[in-house]
């Protein structure tokens, strides 16, 4: 090698060496930073709240209202801005074979049917190529799911691929890219209707009844959820309450299950680009992963809304069977029934 040469292969050295090493220290203070930022978050949330319960409000209140929207919206995307530079840091360590946080180089960590991240992806799929990646870890292909459900695969849930057409799949769209967004809730935009739902009331005032428009569901909805009755797929077409969530760049819902104030099924239209929507058994730490295609309808009763959480896995790319496939716009559409009326807040 030349001495020109070799001073430049040195150099490129020393630069990975330094990338590296930042790469390190930002994923070390990321989870920090990430974490403040859901606290900032959470703090402007508390504020919406209050302003909220300061009854009727002039100008003024409209200002600060208006403040905490904007500041809201800074949040989200400090966080959906943090959650990629974190999946970029996990990229960037993973290409260089470097060991990720708290882990050695060992053998994938398994748990339950589950194997933690924490070591390279490619290192994953090495051992397993079909692996499948969810909100808790990867999972090997007998626990995905991505055609028509069998009830062995979680009691009570039901999926139906392709179950709405192309035109009602537009009407839809066309009705809530019609209508505001309420922007309360995290980073993704939200719509409800029917009845409003506040996630951090637990019990009484959990529920209002909307005012018109958005006192009844969205265009066409019951036409689709007469045919799922038709078809045997549900027992009653009648639902009190929609909550339409609209995720982009990666972004997700955290595990969790339906309030317990809803009735026994809860129906999800999935519109856009597909989804993982993954499912832990609360019980038994078992993992399950359903690929939500576009169009497709999912029903949760019995055990599937009761005994196991879901939750949307949020990544810019999901890792669906060994394959990396691209992540668009997802927008779904949530059907519940009230079952417990002692929530709802007085008229
Ligand atoms: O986007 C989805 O399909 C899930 C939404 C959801 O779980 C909820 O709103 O409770
Ligand atoms: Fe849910």
């Amino acid at each position: 090698m030349g001495g020109f040469t070799k001073i430049r292969a040195e150099q490129g050295e020393k630069q990975k060496a330094l990338e590296e090493r930042d790469m390190a220290v930002f994923q070390e203070v990321l989870p920090e930073a990430v974490s403040k930022a859901n606290a900032a978050e959470d703090a402007v949330e508390k504020a919406v709240i209050t302003s909220e319960m300061i009854s009727a409000g002039g100008d003024d209140l409209d200002e600060v209202r208006q403040a905490v929207q904007e500041a809201q919206k800074a949040m989200g995307e400090a966080r959906i801005f943090l959650n990629a530079k974190q999946a970029s840091a996990r990229r960037h360590l993973e290409r260089a074979g470097a060991p990720q946080k708290n882990e050695e180089l060992g053998e994938p960590k398994q748990q339950g049917n589950v194997i933690a991240f924490g070591i390279p992806q490619v290192r994953a799929l090495k051992a397993d190529p079909k692996l499948t990646a969810t909100s808790c870890g990867y999972v090997a292909e007998e626990y995905t799911l991505s055609s028509a459900s069998v009830d062995s695969f979680i009691p009570g849930l039901v999926y139906l691929p392709g179950f709405l057409t192309v035109a009602e799949e537009q009407e839809l769209l066309a009705a809530i890219e019609a209508a505001t967004w309420d922007g309360d809730n995290k980073s993704r935009r939200t719509q409800q209707y029917g009845y409003g739902f506040h996630w951090r009331h637990r019990h009484s005032n959990a529920l209002v009844k909307l005012e018109p428009p958005r006192d009844a569901m969205p265009a066409c909805s019951e036409a689709i959820l007469e045919r799922l009755v038709r078809d045997g797929h549900l027992a009653s077409s009648a639902f009190d309450q929609c909550i339409v969530n609209d995720y982009t760049g990666g972004q997700g819902i955290k595990a969790h299950r339906d309030r317990e104030f809803f009735g026994e099924a809860v129906v999800g239209f999935s519109l856009r680009d597909r989804a993982i929507m993954d499912f832990r058994c609360i019980r038994s730490g078992e993992v399950r992963a359903v690929l939500l295609e576009p169009r497709s309808v999912l029903i949760l009763t019995k055990d599937a809304r009761w005994s196991w959480q879901h939750a949307i896995t949020p990544a810019p790319t999901l890792l669906w069977r060994g394959s990396t496939l691209p992540r668009g716009h997802r927008t779904s559409l949530t059907f519940r029934s009230i079952a417990d009326w002692g929530v709802v807040a007085e008229a």
